[in-house]
């Protein structure tokens, strides 16, 4: 999918003073990518494509890892001085904010991630990668190593033309809450620990 990169502008933040560029997609949806240091250089570049977690990363949500996450890579980019985070809006695995929420209703009668998400019809995730591979193209990025744990986001930014030199393992700390949600990742969802 051909997105437009429509303008870009300094973002100071806790960490560092990135550069945030904002991108129309040609379904209407807006993503956007912070980026630290110059990315167009032939080095590999540190990267994080976070899919929009609103509970996680703006309500200090404990049911899942994404607020950390996030956090955790805008340290090690700003630690390094140079790297880049794609925001894709693929909110609730693709499904939806509300839709999470639903999801997160059957969670409380019992049901794990991926069953919550069986049971309202949809599949476990239902996340495109092939944006990414355009925006790392627009912002001039060659060559990535990725913070991840899930290898089928590996396999499918691979797939859509990402060049991923390495798999950066991206570990935060487990919550009483989020523990059953991680277990369910890595036994259901492949994620590795
Ligand atoms: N449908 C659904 N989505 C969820 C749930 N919990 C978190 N999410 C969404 O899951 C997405 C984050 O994906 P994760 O599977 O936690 O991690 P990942 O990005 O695939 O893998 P990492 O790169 O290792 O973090 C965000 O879009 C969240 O909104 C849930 O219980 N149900
Ligand atoms: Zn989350």
């Amino acid at each position: 999918m051909k997105l437009k990169l429509v303008t870009s502008t300094l973002l100071p933040t806790l960490f560092a003073e990135f550069r945030l560029h904002g991108f129309e997609a040609p379904n209407g949806k807006e993503h956007v990518a912070l980026t630290l240091g110059d990315v167009t250089t032939d080095e590999p570049v540190l990267a994080r494509v976070h899919s929009e977690c609103l509970t996680g990363d703006a309500l200090f949500s404990l049911r899942c890892d994404c607020g950390p996450q996030l956090e955790t890579a805008m340290r090690k980019i700003a630690e390094q001085g140079r790297g880049c985070i794609l925001y894709l809006r693929q909110e609730g695995r693709g499904i939806g904010l509300i839709n999470k929420i639903r999801a997160y209703a059957e969670q409380d009668k019992g049901l794990d991630t991926v069953e919550a998400n069986e049971i309202l019809g949809f599949l476990p995730d239902m996340r495109e990668y092939d944006i990414a591979a355009d925006m790392f193209t627009q912002l001039g990025i060659k060559q990535i190593r990725l913070l991840t744990n899930n290898p089928r986001k590996l396999k499918a930014l691979t797939d859509a033309g990402v060049n991923i030199l390495e798999r950066v393992a991206h570990r935060v700390k487990t919550t009483a809450h989020s523990h059953r949600y991680l277990a369910t990742k890595a036994s259901k969802l492949g994620h590795l620990p």
